[in-house]
């Protein structure tokens, strides 16, 4: 393993990112990659732009008479070619094909890869501009009771190729046409929490919000729309020996990071037989930057990676210059990018992929999500965010040690989530501890009748002590400050200390301030973000290898899926105050409103913060 010692080079400002003629902002992102879809696509990308709603209807309602479709495979060809295939399912599913089936309780969903409720995801075949036709090759990646696979350990005798063993009736391939479905709700009524169906109209007045009322359905019609399902296809767009891998992470830490890298590098290496792999140093500007130079990448040299927090690379924000990046990845042959970042990196990555197909380069560009803040739309849950929730309980309970000792002791914990109040409200529900939990995403009074002074000095009065959890980026209005790291992230002013100065001034108490700061991700991932981040960097590999590129992976309802970039970076995730997530931290600590609306204001308020219906893009940067 080549390593350079960490040189003093800073990273380029954020200027860099907005002056550069190629550097692009996750908007025009958006825009560029459109064009990477194939001509099946325009729909879904409508579709998919509002991704939130279910805006077409296109099931047929479930009616006696009607005739079960046969499963139908119509033509199939490879990832990236325009695959027809049609299924049809029902509520129950696994029933033996029955050309005259009917049944009272069925309902159709029908669907067809490259249809309009199918999420089309980037491929280097509908890229490539080289003169011989892009081929699919057999993949190099063995099956597990493969009869002709060799014994992974035999390193000295040539690998073969995998050749499917139709005897065996191992199912182990994901078809081209496999996917999931993205959203996992259908609501019965407008009503039902977290629906987005339009509000009853005026014809549906005098109808009971407590009904479970059915004649309301007409705005609620669900469509599912389909996303890819990642794993090892039988045919792959790279032949091993030609593979040069890289992989760079950029932004801030977070646990995992080295588990996905140790993942991606043996997967490349022991499952495909990839032996050039690089790592690029400290995030983009590693690719152009003077001093940097790439490690040596092996099963070897990761082995113990995952044992270590942080980034065996280094990562860094800023030296998003997409031009140079690219420069860089053709003059040095690679092919295959993984990118570990979070909102930022993946406009980052994205822009890297839309370049290189301008070029008309065969290079597979490929995110995998990286946040503590778990502020990545659409996906279950980020890696690194179980384990930063984990670490924030030690703050915790020390707070409230500290505040249940003291006379009328206040225990203050700041936790980082810059935009978004995820770590701050599961760290809360999993304490059990915490009496007030503040987060960016809800707006709140310090001082008055309704704020949280008020509710602090009750809780004194009643139990003698309070603990409060504040994320970093809630009430910034109170400590103001202007300018961006070098990520082009919003500089946050210190709300803790203030907080915690205004709670002592009115309440006299004693108060006992924490701030964990980097502890909550400076550490090793806990075995759930562990397991998350093998399953990731196995996945992203074989994303790469199917040809796919500006694609991102991640968890959508338990299955492990391909997305385009896009549509993940549209803006930031944030807590919904209106969710149900929401509800039960209120129903744990207690804690009243720290708002007081005026009546007419009551609805505009919860209208801004209600996620679903806001039409704001907000491009990340
Ligand atoms: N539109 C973009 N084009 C190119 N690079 C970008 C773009 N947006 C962000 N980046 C790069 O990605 C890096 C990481 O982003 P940042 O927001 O700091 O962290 P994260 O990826 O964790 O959100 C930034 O420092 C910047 O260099
Ligand atoms: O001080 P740094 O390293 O720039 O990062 C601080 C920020 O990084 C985070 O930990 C995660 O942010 P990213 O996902 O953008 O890297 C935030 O919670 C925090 O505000």
């Amino acid at each position: 393993m080549m390593m350079m010692k960490p040189t003093t080079t800073t990273c380029s400002s954020s200027s860099s990112v907005s002056s550069s003629s190629s550097s692009l902002s996750s908007s025009s992102l958006l825009r560029s990659s459109k064009s990477f879809f194939g001509k099946t696509s325009s729909s879904t990308q409508k579709s998919f732009s509002k991704s939130a709603s279910f805006k077409s209807f296109s099931s047929s309602s479930s009616s006696s008479g009607r005739r079960r479709r046969r499963r139908q495979r119509s033509s199939r060809g490879g990832e990236g070619q325009d695959v027809v295939v049609r299924a049809a399912q029902s509520s129950k599913d696994n029933e033996d094909e029955d050309d005259d089936y009917e049944t009272e309780e069925e309902e159709q969903y029908e669907w067809e890869v490259g249809g309009p409720n199918d999420v089309p995801i980037p491929h280097l075949m509908n890229i490539y501009k080289g003169e011989k036709p892009l081929k699919p090759l057999q993949t190099s990646f063995c099956a597990p009771h493969s009869k002709t696979c060799l014994p992974r350990h035999n390193k000295t005798t040539t690998r073969r190729y995998f050749r499917s063993d139709k005897k065996s009736n191992v199912k182990f391939f994901v078809d081209p046409g496999d996917r999931v479905v993205l959203h996992s709700l259908a609501f019965a009524t407008s009503l039902s929490p977290d629906s987005t169906c339009e509000l009853p109209t005026e014809a549906d007045e005098g109808m009971s919000s407590s009904s479970s009322s059915y004649e309301n359905t007409s705005s609620c019609t669900f469509t599912p729309q389909w996303v890819v399902r990642a794993g090892p296809r039988e045919k792959v767009y790279f032949a091993p020996e030609e593979v040069h891998a890289a992989i760079v992470t950029c932004g801030g830490l977070c646990p995992g990071i080295n588990d996905v890298i140790r993942s991606i590098v043996g997967t490349l290496e022991e499952g495909y037989g990839v032996s050039k792999i690089s790592g690029i140093r400290y995030g983009f500007s590693g690719f152009w930057e003077e001093g940097f130079e790439n490690i040596e990448l092996s099963k070897k040299a990761v082995r113990k990676a995952h044992k270590q927090g942080g980034s065996i690379l280094g990562s860094a924000r800023g030296g998003g210059d997409v031009d140079k990046i690219v420069d860089s990845i053709l003059r040095q042959g690679i092919n295959m990018l993984f990118v570990i970042g979070g909102n930022g990196s993946h406009a980052g990555a994205n822009a890297i992929s839309a370049e290189c197909a301008r070029r008309g380069s065969l290079v597979s560009v490929v995110g995998v999500p990286k946040t503590i803040d778990n502020d990545i739309l659409l996906l279950d849950k980020t890696f690194g965010f179980d384990t930063a929730v984990e670490e924030a309980q030690k703050a915790i309970q020390a707070a409230t040690i500290e505040a249940q000792s003291a006379l009328r002791g206040v225990g203050v914990v700041k936790l980082m989530g810059r935009q978004s109040g995820f770590i701050s409200m599961y760290a809360t529900l999993a304490s059990g501890d915490v009496d007030i939990c503040l987060i960016p995403e809800v707006d709140f009074d310090v001082h008055g009748e309704n704020g949280v002074i008020e509710h602090v000095k009750d809780l004194l009065d009643e139990q003698g002590h309070c603990v409060l959890v504040i994320a970093e980026g809630a009430g910034q209005e109170f400590v103001k400050v202007s300018g961006t790291d070098a990520g082009g992230n919003p500089l946050l002013g210190d709300i803790g200390p203030w907080l915690c100065k205004e709670i002592k001034k009115e309440t006299k108490c004693d108060v006992k301030y924490i701030d964990p700061t980097y502890m909550v991700r400076g550490c090793v991932a806990n075995a759930h973000d562990a397991i998350m981040c093998n399953v990731l960097g196995q996945n992203a590999v074989h994303g790469a290898f199917a040809g796919f590129t500006g694609i991102t992976i991640g968890y959508v309802n338990t299955h492990c899926v391909y997305l385009p970039i896009p549509m993940i970076i549209e803006k930031e995730r944030l807590v919904d105050p209106k969710g149900r997530m929401w509800h039960r931290m209120l129903t744990s600590t207690g804690q009243p409103d720290f708002k007081e609306y005026e009546d007419d204001e009551d609805e505009d308020a919860s209208k801004e913060n209600n996620i679903p219906d806001k039409e704001i893009f907000e491009p990340v940067r």
